[in-house]
């Protein structure tokens, strides 16, 4: 699943917070975006899924505009943040109640759920205990499961990895990978984690104030260092 962007502007009072001309990502690859606090990450990702208007130009997710239609979404899976879930509900009745919105039955859920034992490290399920109060990084967890449930061609995270322990964050990089070779489908990661945004990218975009400075891949030896400059740099200054 392709996705179009075209003259892309979002703009806060007589701030231009992003600003990103011509680009397209392709279908199957891992786009790791990376850029530091306000760079324009999250505004990029809820463009892309309609959460916000642009100012100027458009977005296309395959064929579908993304604010001209709704078909786009039976096929895109994401996890922005906690407004994603319903916390008043366990995991359980809110994997179900996202199964119901996909026509998925309780056991073809139950079923989907399976390949993500580890990850769910057995705190997910048959806890009893509402999502409102599970750790920051089990609720992370309910959010990015349920963004998979519908096998989503397009899957878009914004910083999964934050809240997850060491283990778990392996487990998600493993998750990630396995998923695109598997199915094929793009994957969008936003991350202040440039190890592993490397580790599991086939490309990667740097944002600075709301544009993308690099469009890296492949990601070698000699981007793994220019990236790593930059944030250094970025760090001392
Ligand atoms: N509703 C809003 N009103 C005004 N400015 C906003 C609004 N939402 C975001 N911004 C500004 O847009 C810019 C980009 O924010 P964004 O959240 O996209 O950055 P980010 O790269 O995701 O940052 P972080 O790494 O801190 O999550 C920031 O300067 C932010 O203050």
């Amino acid at each position: 699943m392709d996705i179009t962007i075209n003259h892309l502007k979002k703009i806060y009072g007589k701030r231009t917070v992003l600003d990103v001309d011509d680009y397209t990502i392709h279908s199957g690859e891992i786009l790791g975006l990376v850029g530091n606090n306000g760079a324009g990450k999250t505004t990029l990702f809820r463009l892309i899924l309609d959460l916000l208007k642009a100012d100027e130009g458009n977005v296309y997710i395959g064929e579908t505009e993304v604010n001209q239609s709704e078909a786009w979404k039976d096929t895109t899976g994401a996890y922005m943040d906690e407004s994603f879930l319903i916390d008043y509900l366990t995991p359980e009745e809110y994997f179900y109640f996202v199964g119901k919105m996909c026509n998925l039955d309780k056991t073809t859920v139950d079923q989907r759920l399976v390949p993500y034992e580890r990850f769910m490290n057995g705190e997910i399920l048959g806890q009893k205990k509402l999502i409102r109060n599970l750790s920051a990084g089990n609720k992370q967890k309910v959010g990015i499961l349920a963004a998979l449930l519908n096998q989503p061609q397009l899957l878009i995270l914004d910083e999964p990895f934050n809240f997850l322990d060491p283990s778990s964050q392996s487990a998600l990089k493993h998750l990630l990978h396995t998923y695109n070779q598997e199915t094929g489908a793009t994957i969008l990661v936003s991350s202040h984690n440039l190890t592993h945004t490397i580790e599991i990218s086939t490309r990667i975009a740097l944002l600075e104030h709301g544009k993308i400075i690099r469009d890296i891949t492949p990601i070698n030896d000699e981007a793994k260092q220019e990236l790593e400059n930059y944030f250094e740099i970025e760090t001392q200054e």
